[in-house]
């Protein structure tokens, strides 16, 4: 099958990339020349782990293509996916001016029925409203269908994902055009969930609502297993034996971030507000996240009093590891607030720094190596929970901090070697440590 796909985001890239190893013929369209040059010789613009070598095999066999002309390769397909940015207005309500961007290129490019497959994330209702603008726009003799296909990957292991995903949700109102787009992905061998249009918007957007509420329910377990002394590690473990639980997405932490979850809560709850309902278990999960992406930082502010003059070493800046993407990460929030508060900041990640250059404060000092950022601080965060990390050897926090002070937000040391460590360690859900109280 001959398919264009409008956006290379992670989602439009990878599903090109994903549709011309199971041997359709892509032609990916976007916007902007230099990712287009980029993408053309086999290089990808993001950090995904066995992206290149694909791109680079299927641009090869001649199957994967890029382009900024949208006309051209509109005619050359049978399908066209669109997989652009659905970022947050303001008001929480998804921003819909790529999407309707691309309707009026294609109302403008076309010139014979087509299929339309959404990608990207939408309120329920915006597919029907596609179908509708485009088929107004067209000439009487054209005509698209719209199909949702809303996507599941996750960025860090997008491959996998693309070929191993757990289903293919297929919304359709046209049975043709269903059954193209089930033929489409069939060689994927994953199962396909074929139900109708407004559905397949809304589970994408519960599916994540549900994920984001799971991750912040074991985080505010985390926050009472430190009162009464329990250990979160233990409890998730066993709460995740029993299978309807799961043991997916209990891992606690300083709170979700990511180019997903904030921005599709927050519209999921406006669409529930827009029908008059008030989704008030969303509105405390959006909430209480936004507190705990905060934790260690107002922990640190309490046992110290102040952090200004401080010198505080920040490891891991990417909302997790695996990814470059450091859209709405825990760690913008507590760089920023440091910086605000006078504390001097040193920052390290082992691929996300070009991206945190673009959006942190001009103070903040970039370091090449995690030891450069522990070097001669007063306090480490540990912000995402890189392998790198993990395997840092304890002694270089007390051999080579200050005082060693270490804000464990990702949990990645076990608590027994950090015991006998001489670290002032501070985790998530598990028991709090301070070894002496250390005052700056
Ligand atoms: N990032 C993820 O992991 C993920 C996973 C599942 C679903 N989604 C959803 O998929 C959608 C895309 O997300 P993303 O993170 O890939 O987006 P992104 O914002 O990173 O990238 C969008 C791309 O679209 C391009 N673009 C914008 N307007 C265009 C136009 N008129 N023609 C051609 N290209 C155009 C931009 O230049 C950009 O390269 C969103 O709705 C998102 O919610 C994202
Ligand atoms: O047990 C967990 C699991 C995740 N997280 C955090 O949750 C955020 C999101 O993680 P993850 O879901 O792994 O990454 P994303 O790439 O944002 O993927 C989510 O968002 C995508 C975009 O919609 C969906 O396609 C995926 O199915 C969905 O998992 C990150 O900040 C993680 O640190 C935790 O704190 N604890």
């Amino acid at each position: 099958m001959n398919i264009s796909v409008v956006g290379t985001g992670y989602v439009g890239l990878v599903t090109g990339v994903g549709l011309s190893e199971i041997n359709h013929n892509v032609t990916c369209v976007d916007t902007n020349p230099q990712k287009v040059d980029l993408m053309s010789k086999g290089r990808s613009p993001i950090y995904e782990p066995g992206l290149e070598e694909l791109m680079e095999k299927n641009i090869k066999l001649g199957r994967l293509r890029f382009t900024t002309e949208h006309k051209g390769a509109f005619n050359n397909s049978d399908v066209i996916y669109i997989a652009v940015g659905t970022p947050d207005n303001e008001d929480g309500t998804a921003n819909l001016t790529y999407i309707n961007q691309v309707i009026d290129v294609i109302a403008n490019s076309i010139t014979e029925d087509k299929i339309i497959v959404t990608k990207s994330t939408v309120p329920v209702g915006t597919n029907h409203l596609i179908m509708k603008k485009l088929n107004e726009k067209l000439p009487n003799h054209i005509k698209v269908e719209v199909v949702s296909n809303p996507e599941f990957l996750r960025e860090g292991s997008a491959i996998e994902d693309i070929f191993h995903g757990d289903r293919i949700v297929i919304g359709a109102d046209n049975q043709l055009a269903s059954e193209i787009i089930r033929e489409i992905n069939k060689p994927y061998n994953i199962p396909i969930f074929e139900t109708d249009i407004r559905s397949a918007e809304m589970i994408k957007y519960a599916s994540n609502a549900f994920l984001a509420t799971k991750i912040s329910f074991i985080n505010e377990i985390a926050n009472i297993c430190e009162k009464v002394e329990a250990n979160v590690e233990e409890v998730a473990l066993g709460m995740g034996m029993d299978s309807r639980v799961g043991n997916q997405f209990l891992r606690a932490g300083i709170g979700y971030g990511g180019s997903c979850f904030p921005k599709d809560t927050k519209a999921l709850k406006k669409i529930a507000e827009n029908v008059d309902y008030d989704f008030k278990l969303l509105s405390s999960v959006i909430e209480f996240n936004n507190r705990q992406q905060r934790k260690l930082l107002d922990q640190a502010i309490n046992d110290f009093g102040t952090l200004k003059g401080k010198t505080v070493g920040i490891l891991g800046v990417a909302f997790k590891p695996n990814t470059d993407d450091i859209r709405e990460a825990s760690s913008l929030v507590i760089i920023r607030d440091l910086i605000k508060m006078g504390a001097k900041v040193k920052v390290y990640d082992p691929v996300a720094i070009d991206n945190a250059k673009k959006e942190l404060p001009i103070e903040v000092e970039y370091k090449n190596t995690a030891l450069d950022a522990i070097n001669n601080t007063d306090l480490v965060f540990i912000l995402t929970e890189w392998d790198e990390f993990k395997s840092i050897p304890l002694e270089c926090f007390t051999d080579s901090m200050l005082t060693p002070n270490v804000y464990d937000g990702r949990n990645c040391f076990d608590l027994e070697n950090v015991k006998n460590s001489g670290i002032n360690y501070c985790s998530i859900g598990r028991k709090y440590i301070k070894n002496q109280k250390v005052k700056l």
